[in-house]
């Protein structure tokens, strides 16, 4: 079993005991399920924009604590005045030690997209992503069949939502494209064995399609890199770790920007 298995597995649960905890009708009840979303792809085509989204994620799988510290409010708003266009939050708990909580946060203290960083399976997540502020959701390739893609991407766009593909090979890329995607993010971690390898990104760029927002996810920590990867077509940067590890997040992502901007 691979840690994506095990992930998706204790979702699978959570999904669950959410379900009976809050209804659906609570869900569209809430404080922000009528807002206008931002759209993720107007916001990575900003042409005076690095293409930053900036991760908040205290804990991952791979490198266990990157910073348990680092208040949302404080790191978010920083990350949005360094630079960043989106915003990405984990809100897996058992994994990552995200919250939607930490969304919501967000939401009110910021005016820039926000992706909901999750293990995405159900409808019901979609909800609640929706319900808590965010604007965009992530389907993995990884765990989601073609048919999934495509119910789940559906259901968000009827509400107003993007929707960031996930995939990590040509395989998973050639069977998932579908009419519900805005942009597609190629993760350089492999989430069965965490190896990273920037490459991925290059050996993918030019078999996704121009009309998709092409998106470099993970292992990103120099700015050179940025600057090949704009090259190879790509508008959009996840980074996570490069900015959490250290004590001022928004400082770390406010440096990076300035150093892409540079050598640009
Ligand atoms: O980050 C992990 O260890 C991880 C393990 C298993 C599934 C997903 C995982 N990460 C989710 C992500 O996609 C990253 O948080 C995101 O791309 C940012 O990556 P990084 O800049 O390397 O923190």
């Amino acid at each position: 079993m691979t840690i994506l298995d095990k992930i998706v597995a204790r979702k699978r649960e959570e999904i669950i005991e959410n379900k009976a905890r809050v209804s659906t009708d609570e869900l569209e009840q809430a404080e922000f399920f009528d807002r206008k979303c931002y759209s993720l792809r107007e916001a990575l085509t900003q042409p005076d924009k690095v293409g930053i989204i900036a991760e908040f994620k205290r804990r991952s799988p791979s490198k266990g604590i990157l910073n348990a510290t680092a208040d949302v409010v404080e790191t978010t708003q920083g990350y949005v005045n360094s630079g960043a266009s989106v915003l990405s939050i984990l809100t897996d708990i058992d994994f990552f030690n995200g919250s939607n909580e930490n969304v919501i946060k967000a939401r009110r203290a910021n005016e820039v997209p926000i992706l909901r960083k999750d293990f995405i399976v159900d409808e019901y997540q979609i909800l609640e992503a929706k319900a808590i502020g965010a604007d965009v959701i992530l389907l993995i390739a990884a765990c989601l069949n073609p048919e999934e893609l495509k119910r789940l991407g559906a259901f968000t766009h009827s509400l107003g939502m993007s929707v960031l593909l996930e995939v990590h090979d040509k395989e998973e890329l050639l069977r998932s494209i579908n009419p519900h995607i805005d942009a597609i993010g190629v993760n350089n971690r492999n989430l069965a064995t965490f190896n990273v390898d920037v490459q991925t990104s290059f050996e993918l760029a030019d078999l996704i399609p121009n009309d998709f927002v092409k998106v470099s996810e993970s292992a990103l920590s120099q700015a050179q890199t940025i600057i090949d990867l704009k090259k190879a077509g790509f508008g959009g940067f996840l980074i996570g770790e490069t900015f959490m590890k250290t004590n001022d997040p928004a400082k770390a992502c406010k440096e990076f920007v300035e150093e892409v901007k540079n050598l640009s």
